[in-house]
């Protein structure tokens, strides 16, 4: 996927500005920064969840040769590619089984068999069949606020999607349920293309291979900083990025 010049604005309030970057195949890319910079507006317009809102959009998105913010898009598609994770785990109000079924129906998988093979597989996939492969028919909102995160991992992975988008997936989570998500992160590196927006700079730190420091500048939302994870807080280019990975502003 590749970013250029991109614009994100609400009403006549821009909020982010010239943004360009590259987010690559089978890696992890962490965006940082401080709250309020626009990172949530960055990666809703990855896969156009922006279009619920009353978001004005300038720049070029280009994902497998097709500009998302200027060629017709189908959305529904677009969100089958990219599918996203949010901050407090989402379920729907039904059984797991039925959280993992809708969206397959939804994406015309008809044969019944197949649904069943593909909801235990990505249960495994998250580390869920073994804690709920004797309940699926259970309601999904009396899992543990770790477990129904895993689950949502799982409703968006069932599609086969190429890039997951997460935003914060671990902060509304208890330190052991953020534990087991960070690992489940780390364990999608390779076979998926993931971007992460997260408030932990550890957490940053030990899942990407690239990293993107936001900051505001003049009330508008800049990407100061742009490279390998390592790079990006271990020899930082920007003096703003140095004092925000060491704690020193932000
Ligand atoms: N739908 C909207 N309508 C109007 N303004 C919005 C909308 N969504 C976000 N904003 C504004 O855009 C700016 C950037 O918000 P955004 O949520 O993208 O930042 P963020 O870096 O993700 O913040 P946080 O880390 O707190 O989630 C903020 O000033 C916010 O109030």
């Amino acid at each position: 996927m590749r970013v250029r010049d991109l614009e994100v604005g609400y009403g006549d309030k821009t909020v982010l500005s010239q943004v360009s970057l590259d987010i690559y195949k089978g890696c992890i890319t962490a965006l940082i920064g401080p709250s309020g910079c626009g990172k949530t507006s960055f990666l809703s317009t990855l896969n156009r969840l922006t279009d619920h809102s009353d978001a004005r959009l300038a720049g070029q998105i280009l994902f497998d040769g097709q500009d998302l913010l200027r060629d017709p898009v189908d959305t529904l598609g677009l969100r089958r590619r990219i599918g996203m994770i949010f901050q407090r785990p989402n379920p729907f109000p039904l059984s797991i089984r039925r959280n993992l079924e809708l969206p397959l129906k939804e994406h015309g998988i008809r044969d019944r068999q197949v649904r069943y093979r593909k909801i235990e597989k990505v249960l495994k996939d998250v580390g869920l069949w073994e804690e709920v492969s004797d309940r699926l028919d259970a309601s999904a909102l009396a899992l543990s606020g770790g477990q129904q995160q895993r689950l949502c991992i799982a409703r968006a992975l069932v599609l086969e999607p190429e890039v997951l988008l997460m935003d914060e997936p671990c902060s509304a989570l208890d330190p052991i349920s953020s534990g087991i998500v960070e690992e489940l992160i780390l364990r999608l590196r390779g076979r998926y293309t993931v971007v992460i927006v997260t408030h932990n700079l550890a957490q940053a730190r030990r899942v990407a291979n690239y990293a993107g420091f936001f900051w505001m500048t003049e009330r508008v939302g800049k990407l100061i900083e742009f490279g390998l994870c390592r790079h990006l807080f271990e020899a930082p280019r920007h003096a703003l990025t140095a004092a925000y990975v060491s704690g020193a502003r932000g």
